[in-house]
């Protein structure tokens, strides 16, 4: 294996209903060190049957994953220093110990004898985390939000060479899940550790990640870099996946000015630019987004996304014109 690669699969496929209609199919993926790759797809994709593979919680029933030069074994077999290496953080926690306080629950994830070394690691990741404050409270009483920093605290204290998050922020309030991502990430990267993300949340994966795997039905259908998927997408799958977009048949995207000949206009709400010259366009809906709006407009029973910085400027009912900077278009086999 390639030096800076660190995890590796080839032809893997596991299945569990003995055909091609579960699990993952015929995966060979190459995981770069200290890179963060993204595992992303819509439910039931097989991002979540990959990492467990990945982890060595499942075996493939064809072919081989590999850390380092070494096949990743089944975990029932024992350990072996693949598995010591890798920490699995999953949606829940739930194997945590509700009554443990948050400080022994991290120094659990130590295996460390010298005792001021060990109050000298879970004050470094407490303090990296920001929940020093909450050293002292039992697990079972932390929010969700909390509980997942202590969760990935826990994971990280160790140091492993790879960390596998499998929806890591879902539980974490909107508010506080941008600081989280930048936390791990700063930590991750100076500590050199490479991290396999399983997400449904674009603007999570886009701000996180450095390598995309796109999975659609078991199988890898793109992989890149998040700029290049994103702004080049060859699948209509991946341009749903990764951004706020309006899809269109061609016969809507004539209300919109565009003619296409491939079937199927991807708009990002992004590449939209609203004004007030010529009306043609209603505003049905206003969504909050924090620092900016997305507004749902329509005309002639097209509806299009559109993202606006101009907070409060275009409320409901209000009859505006728009400009379409770029689109996507796509053919019948680039679903
Ligand atoms: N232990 C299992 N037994 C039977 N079927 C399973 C098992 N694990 C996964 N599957 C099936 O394999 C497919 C992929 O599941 P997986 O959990 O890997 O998808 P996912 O992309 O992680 O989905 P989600 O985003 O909803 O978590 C699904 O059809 C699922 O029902």
């Amino acid at each position: 294996m390639n030096n800076d690669l660190i995890l590796e699969t080839i032809s893997v496929t596991k299945n569990f209903f003995g055909d091609k209609s579960s699990g993952v199919n015929n995966i060979t993926i190459f995981i770069p060190k200290g890179k963060i790759t993204a595992i992303v797809g819509e439910s039931g994709s097989g991002k979540t049957t990959l990492l467990n593979l990945l982890y060595g919680h499942l075996q493939p029933d064809h072919g081989e994953v590999f850390f380092k030069e070494e096949q990743v074994l089944s975990r029932d077999n024992g350990l072996q220093h693949a598995h010591q290496v890798m920490r699995l953080v999953t949606q829940n926690g739930s194997d945590m110990d509700a009554q443990l306080s948050v400080w022994d629950t991290i120094a659990a994830g130590l295996q460390e004898e010298d005792k001021s070394l060990t109050i000298q690691k879970v004050t470094e990741v407490l303090n990296m985390l920001h929940i020093y404050q909450l050293k002292e409270q039992p697990f079972g009483k932390l929010s969700g939000g909390e509980k997942q920093r202590v969760t990935i605290a826990k994971a990280l204290i160790s140091r492993p060479e790879v960390l596998l998050l499998d929806e890591p922020f879902n539980q974490v309030d909107a508010t506080y899940r941008e600081g989280l991502q930048h936390d791990i990430r700063y930590i991750v990267k100076a500590w050199g550790v490479t991290v396999v993300l399983v997400s449904h949340d674009p603007a999570e994966i886009l701000s996180m990640a450095d390598e995309l795997i796109v999975l659609k039905e078991g199988e890898i259908v793109e992989n890149g870099s998040p700029e290049q998927l994103y702004h080049s997408p060859k699948l209509l799958y991946t341009s749903q996946i990764l951004a706020s977009c309006s899809q269109l048949t061609s016969t809507q995207a004539k209300v919109c000015g565009i003619k296409s000949r491939r079937g199927v206009v991807v708009i990002y709400a992004e590449h939209i630019k609203l004004g007030v010259l010529g009306n043609k366009w209603l505003v049905t809906q206003v969504l909050f987004k924090g620092f900016y709006e997305e507004l749902i407009i329509e005309r002639e029973g097209v509806i299009l996304r559109v993202t606006n910085h101009d907070r409060g400027k275009y409320p409901k009912g209000t009859k505006i014109s728009i400009n379409i900077n770029k689109y996507f278009e796509f053919g019948k086999w680039e679903n």
